[in-house]
């Protein structure tokens, strides 16, 4: 009965129902106005529309195509992508409750299992999202601890810089491992010297770079469990010296809050989420900043005169005294400059991913609940209708005529609504202190032979957008 002819005709007849339901013949979104977008071949989807070394292009193009709500097919995932800041916030902010959900990715769920905040769902993502909110402020921003913490890490970092003695140097490497210690500072309640053994193999081998994410190599799951490893001895030895009067790291609060008597969240307090938790923590608050630092210096190469403009302001309000929070509202050139930088870094022009939680209407489309949306940041932080010269790197911005700094609502690089990054205040806080430590320090310019016309600013092959490995030369100030 079952012979090859039967086969092929039930595999014709499949093909041609999967060609009717891509045409949408029977689609359940069918007659309720889901958004357009481009015609999508069986199976593949519009896979062959993307660039697919920065898919970020494709999207970019297919909005100024087909308007601010459009939707591709990926696969079999369909996509509804949303662009410009009028719609962004509509969606993020307006109607935030239903655009709040993590779509499941096979990488991700392999990876978290849903715990942690990063790629949490529902419930779980709620009291984990909660915790480590007002943890990072108790053992940030509150206690004042972890300025401390950053003034000390940019001395280190100054002092290794410095010890190159202004030849070419390649700090990325540098920066990233001063960002680390303090998220690891937060985490475990000490900092580690840059040379030791532990500390490197967590900061170069552990953590891909941004771009990397994706590749789900068995490297990565190996290293994975070498980092879990690590961290469920590391749970033990803090929980034989923990003192619920005297919290010393995010570790330490989160065993306190699992020894407690048992509440409504307390069976969220499981070792999983605190393992997912750290992880999150350490993935997003370490090469975020170091991209931005590093794209921060570059610019600084290609325009020097915005640099010489940086350092009067420093020597006016700073003088030689360390730079510490409170100066920033005096200094708004320099703030302007460090919003400027992540606006037109743009590190994540994809944003994350959400899910829509519950139908919705957005713009007059109709977009069913669990659908993958991707609210493109990059159409936000270059949108025509709310910067003068979206393509440029313009420090105006954000100034007023007077020189004043002015906040700008499309200034979204950390996204907004429920899902808002939660290390908002502390990137802020370290992007401020590093950038302007370092440049009270330094005169960055292009290596010997190189002139600012050279500095490429194109950013290299990757999913997120990175500054091409460069080098420069800090020379000290006099
Ligand atoms: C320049 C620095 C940073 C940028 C540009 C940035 C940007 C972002 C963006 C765009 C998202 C996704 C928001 C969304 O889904 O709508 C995000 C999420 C997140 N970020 Fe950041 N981030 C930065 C630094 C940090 C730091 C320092 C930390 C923590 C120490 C952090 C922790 C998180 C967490 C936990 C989430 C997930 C929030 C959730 O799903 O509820 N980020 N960030």
């Amino acid at each position: 009965f079952w012979n090859s002819s039967t086969s092929t005709v039930l595999v014709s007849i499949l093909a041609f129902l999967s060609i009717l339901k891509t045409a949408g013949f029977w689609n359940s979104n069918r007659g309720q106005n889901f958004p357009p977008g481009p015609r999508a071949l069986p199976i593949i989807g519009n896979l062959l529309l993307f660039d697919l070394k920065r898919p970020y292009r494709t999207y970019l193009q297919l909005s100024k195509k087909y308007g601010p709500v459009f939707s591709v097919q990926l696969g079999h995932r369909k996509i509804v992508v949303i662009s410009g800041y009028e719609t962004v916030k509509e969606a993020l902010i307006n109607q935030a409750d239903a655009f709040s959900e993590r779509p499941k990715i096979p990488l991700f769920e392999d990876l978290t299992k849903g715990n942690g905040v990063i790629f949490a769902h529902g419930e779980n993502w709620k009291v984990m999202r909660r915790f480590a909110l007002t943890t990072l402020r108790d053992f940030g921003m509150g206690k004042k601890v972890i300025e401390d913490q950053i003034v000390e890490e940019y001395g280190h970092l100054a002092d290794t810089i410095a010890s190159h003695n202004g030849n070419p140097i390649d700090a990325s490497k540098m920066i990233n491992a001063a960002v680390a210690n303090i998220i690891v500072s937060i985490l475990l309640g000490k900092r580690f010297d840059y040379t030791d053994t532990r500390f490197r193999r967590l900061v170069y081998n552990i953590f891909p770079y941004l771009g990397f994410l994706l590749r789900a190599n068995k490297a990565i799951l190996r290293n994975r469990d070498e980092f879990h490893d690590f961290l469920r001895v590391t749970f033990v030895e803090y929980l034989k010296n923990l003192d619920k009067n005297d919290q010393r790291s995010f570790i330490d609060a989160f065993l306190v809050k699992q020894q407690e008597e048992k509440s409504a969240t307390n069976r969220y307090f499981h070792n999983d989420n605190l393992i997912s938790l750290v992880s999150n923590l350490f993935t997003a608050g370490v090469e975020t900043i170091s991209t931005t630092l590093n794209w921060g210096f570059l610019l600084m190469l290609k325009y020097p005169e915005i640099q010489k403009k940086v350092h009067e302001e420093i020597d006016q309000v700073l003088g030689s005294n360390p730079p510490r929070i409170e100066h920033r509202a005096q200094m708004p050139y320099t703030d302007a400059v460090i919003h400027e930088i992540q606006r037109y870094a743009n590190i994540l022009p994809l944003n994350l991913p959400h899910e829509t939680a519950a139908d919705v209407t957005l713009k007059g489309y109709f977009i069913p609940k669990g659908t993958y949306i991707i609210p493109l940041l990059t159409t936000v932080l270059k949108d025509q209708s709310q910067w003068e010269k979206p393509d440029m790197f313009y420090p105006e911005h954000f100034l007023d005529a007077n020189g004043k700094f002015v906040k700008k609502d499309a200034f979204l690089p950390f996204s907004a609504g429920r899902r808002i990054c939660a290390g908002e205040t502390l990137a802020k806080m370290e992007l401020f202190l590093f950038f302007t430590s370092l440049m009270q320090r330094f005169n960055f310019q292009p290596p010997p032979g190189v002139s600012k016309s050279d500095v490429d600013l194109s950013p290299a092959i990757s999913f997120n957008i990175i500054p091409k490995p460069y080098k420069m030369c800090a020379v000290a100030r006099s």
